[in-house]
């Protein structure tokens, strides 16, 4: 039983994830709601050690999804493994052990208000019967990790939100669960709270090859903390990848959607100026990888006639992939613009023509 609950310097190193093995299988999942298909066949992996986001719009159906992983809710049909094992279909009693493999965050932390924090920490070691001297310990391990080793003997009411979601973390880790469920953990916090938790994830996502499986509406949650992300819309996952490569080409309309906030835009005082004919055509140039890496806007100087200027944008490094976005205004009376658009398609870029403008005020 101690060994069970070895300490956290005793937990493996981060695990390498395109070797590892999958925690999490979910196979043509399905839950409706009267004539609402609030899960409507999904099928997913999460492998160990990895970050999985799953976004979607208000209604996608991502509460619904993350409820029948916990056992909160029963699907209709389909399938969850946990570890190889299959929890859809299990009894409540049966459910129970396999519940503690699964450690799960909330928006509202859903911390017991008349526990310190400790004991809401200790909490799921008490219901496991551990002995308290033990409990106590590993609650000290745990709220040391989530920087909170000065709160022990504070009660949530006199915490801060992002401190009350360092416990709900603390908690949730006790009993050493195989995957973490986040479920909008960091909607509730500020924009630097949001990104202090989420920094406390990635950081023991990467110190103790914790699992992740988080929800969210954000796009920013899903660039700071995951390696994969699925698009879930109307139940179904529309869209699937390395979370860097559906920043640079979104393919649905949702995942366009949800990421026009935070893409780089054209900016309003050029979009207000756009017309159907001028003297430039503005274009967007989409990069990405081995297309964000050459020396792209220097080869295009010397290869296509006429003139160009950059008007706009940037390269980001996500997950330690370039992906960027340049506003180009090339000049329409060279007859550059086609053999532009030519040029860069040739090099992996995806180009969009927005407009033209004459003055280039
Ligand atoms: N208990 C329920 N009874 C009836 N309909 C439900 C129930 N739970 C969810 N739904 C419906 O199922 C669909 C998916 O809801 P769900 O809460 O899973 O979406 P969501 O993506 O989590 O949305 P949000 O981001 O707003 O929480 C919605 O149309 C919702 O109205």
């Amino acid at each position: 039983m101690t060994q069970h609950f070895a300490t956290i310097e005793g937990v493996p190193p981060p695990f390498d994830t395109a070797l590892s093995e999958t925690v999490v299988r979910i196979v043509d999942l399905k839950r409706r709601f009267g004539q609402t298909p609030a899960v409507d066949g999904v099928s997913l992996t999460v492998r160990k050690g990895e970050v999985l986001g799953i976004i979607g719009r208000s209604g996608a159906g991502k509460s619904t999804l993350i409820r029948c992983l916990n056992g909160l809710e029963r699907p209709d049909s389909g399938q969850i493994f946990v570890e190889g094992r299959e929890i859809s279909g299990l009894s409540e009693r049966e459910l129970q052990p396999l519940r503690r493999r699964i450690g799960m965050i909330f928006q509202h932390f859903n911390l017991l208000s008349a526990k310190s924090v400790e004991e809401n920490v200790a909490l799921p070691l008490k219901i496991e019967g551990l002995p308290k001297a033990e409990r106590l310990k590993r609650a000290a391990e745990l709220l040391d990790l989530v920087g909170l080793a000065d709160k022990a003997k504070a009660y949530p009411a006199s915490l801060s939100g992002g401190q009350k979601q360092r416990v709900g973390i603390a908690r949730a880790l006790a009993a050493r669960p195989a995957v973490l469920l986040s479920d909008e953990a960091t909607s509730a916090l500020d924009p630097e709270t949001t990104r202090s938790i989420l920094a406390l994830l990635k950081d023991i996502n990467q110190k103790l090859g914790l699992t992740i499986l988080l929800i969210t509406h954000e796009m920013e949650v899903i660039r700071s903390i995951a390696d994969r992300v699925a698009v879930i819309d109307a139940g179904r996952i529309v869209e699937e990848g390395a979370v860097w490569s559906t920043f640079a080409d979104p393919q649905s309309e949702v995942a366009r959607s949800l990421l026009a906030g935070i893409r780089p835009q054209l900016p309003q005082a050029i979009a207000a100026r756009l017309a159907g004919t001028g003297r430039e055509a503005i274009l967007r140039v989409d990069i990405a990888g081995e297309a964000a890496r050459r020396p792209l806007l220097s080869e295009l100087a010397t290869s296509i006639p006429g003139r160009f200027r950059l008007v706009h944008g940037g390269i980001d490094t996500i997950q330690g992939e370039p992906v960027g976005t340049l506003f180009l205004a090339v000049e329409t009376a060279s007859g550059g613009v086609a053999e532009t658009i030519e040029f860069l398609n040739a090099r992996k870029a995806r180009v969009e023509v927005l407009g033209y403008v004459t003055d280039n005020a």
